[in-house]
């Protein structure tokens, strides 16, 4: 237990259950107004879990910057305990030799400019199967569901990239167990995710399917990668078993540590770049005259010859705006991934001892008023001169986390973004459906991952204390 007096302000909790109460359906919501009372660095109890949370710029710099190696590593997660290898992943990896031994082989083997540069070819085609089918519903007036057609589409490109087959050719479980983990990752209510063991259960079984699926996928590719000189590119698994084959890591690397890189890979690229589309997309119908801008822009520098490509996006300034302003808005992961602490730290006069977690929300940074002016409303052109970037340099403005963790996959996962917001503006002349107006569009955020990411093991832990507690206390227990 951490003692009370030293850690940041924070809302007076309730026995067991902590604030838990005080969240409704968007956590980072909830976090931002709370955070007006008690300041940009606070505790917030989680059960019996106590979680420091940052919200604005200052904070963020010194937990991500200042103190970047201390708060490095992540809290213990039931989910991805059971689902990605006991933690052996990147994504949920604890600090320390074998993260970086990881993290330094993904950037350099997997996620290196060559390596994504590799499959320009395959995005550009997986674009333009989307471009002719929406040329196709257009022609006939129909309506389209965008935003399944960019999930399937970042699907397909991530499972093209890393497996080397579409997602729509995946086999069926593999399909369901993402579906499954999304549909969890979507429950409403917070009483849904209990009880815990039942969900701990199903944890377990999805790990073993998952691994069921990624065992065929190295099956399908020993040997094949030798033979099939035709291949035009190597995807992620035939470069990750070269790696094992070679047997020339620095540490510790067999089938385990290649399927929790395979795993992290999808689950990282499946839902974050189409997620960022159709928040940028959306903002775009809502405002149609950055619409026009965008579409002037794209004309002059694209021109009539239709397909937009990768090298046209360095000279896309007005469009690198809209990106920015889209994650300043609706970035995918609101409160980062949990960061915590691996030793004890003095921060802005608070004492946060070892082992804490800690969220830093982007979220509310993207909407300070200290920091941005209107921050509700989508204004591109506040960009215009200024040298606020999303590459984890400005505090300000953290899509893709900063430092250490921050996220490997940002190059790529912002060239996606861009290629596919651009070629859909400058193909098409949009129009909302059954005379929708752009001021109707719901921008509601659904309950998304942070909340299962921020909370299910603090839940899970809270239990196990109360456990212990009744274990060492029979009389408690009897009388309970
Ligand atoms: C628009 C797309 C994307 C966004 C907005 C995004 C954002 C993020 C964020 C916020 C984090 C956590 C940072 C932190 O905890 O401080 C992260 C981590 C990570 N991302 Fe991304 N990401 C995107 C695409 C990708 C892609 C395409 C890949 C790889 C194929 C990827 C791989 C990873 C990995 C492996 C981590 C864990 C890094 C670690 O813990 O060391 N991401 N990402």
């Amino acid at each position: 237990f951490i003692k009370r007096k030293k850690l940041p302000p924070g809302p007076i909790r309730l026995p067991l259950i902590g604030n838990l109460h005080m969240f409704g359906e968007n956590l980072h919501q909830d976090l931002y107004k709370i955070a007006k009372k008690y300041g940009p660095i606070m505790t917030i109890y989680f059960g019996l879990v106590p979680t420091i949370i940052a919200s604005s710029p200052h904070a963020a710099q010194l937990f991500l910057k200042n103190h970047d190696q201390i708060f490095a590593s992540r809290p213990h997660h039931a989910a991805c305990y059971y689902i990605f290898y006991k933690q052996r992943n990147l994504i949920m990896g604890k600090y320390g030799p074998y993260w970086r031994h990881m993290r330094k082989l993904c950037t350099l083997q997997l996620l290196n400019n060559v390596k994504i540069n590799s499959f320009q070819s395959m995005r550009k085609q997986e674009v333009q199967i989307l471009v002719n089918f929406l040329e196709k519903a257009a022609s006939h007036r129909d309506v389209v569901d965008l935003s399944a057609k960019l999930t399937s589409l970042s699907a397909n490109m991530a499972c093209l990239m890393v497996i080397g087959k579409k997602y729509n050719n995946v086999d069926g479980d593999f399909k369901d167990m993402v579906q499954e983990m999304s549909r969890m990752a979507a429950t409403p209510n917070l009483a849904d995710l209990f009880p815990f063991l039942r969900l701990i259960l199903r944890m377990k079984q999805i790990a073993k399917s998952c691994d069921e699926f990624l065992e065929n996928v190295i099956d399908e590719h020993t040997g094949q990668y030798l033979s099939d000189q035709s291949k035009t590119s190597i995807d992620m698994v035939d470069t990750l078993m070269e790696i094992m084959q070679s047997g020339e890591t620095e540490f510790e690397f067999d089938r385990r540590h290649v399927k929790a890189i395979l795993l992290d890979l999808l689950v990282a690229s499946m839902d974050t770049s189409s997620t960022s589309i159709e928040w940028i997309l959306s903002e775009l119908f809502k405002h149609p005259n950055v619409m026009k801008k965008l579409q002037s822009e794209l004309d002059n520098v694209v021109g009539q010859k239709g397909i937009v490509e990768e090298k046209d996006l360095e000279n896309l300034d007005y469009l690198n705006m809209v990106i920015k302003e889209g994650f300043r808005l609706h970035p995918v992961a609101p409160l980062l991934l949990p960061h915590e602490s691996i030793e004890d730290c003095t921060l802005d006069g608070f004492q946060i001892p070892k082992g804490s977690r800690v969220l830093v929300n982007v979220w509310a940074i993207g909407r300070d008023p200290d920091v941005w002016h209107e921050p509700e409303k989508f204004i591109p052109e506040r960009f215009v001169e200024s040298t606020i970037d999303v590459r984890g340099q400005n505090f300000q403005l953290l899509p893709f986390g900063s430092s250490r963790r921050s996220c490997p996959g940002l190059q790529l996962g912002l060239t996606i973004v861009r290629l596919v917001v651009a070629q859909l503006v400058h193909s098409f002349d949009w129009e909302l459906p059954n005379g929708t107006m752009p001021n109707d569009i719901n921008m509601t955020e659904k309950f998304g991952l942070d909340l299962l990411v921020a909370f299910m093991d603090t839940l899970t832990t809270t239990i196990d204390w109360i456990l212990s507690e009744l274990l060492r206390h029979p009389n408690v227990m009897e009388n309970l």
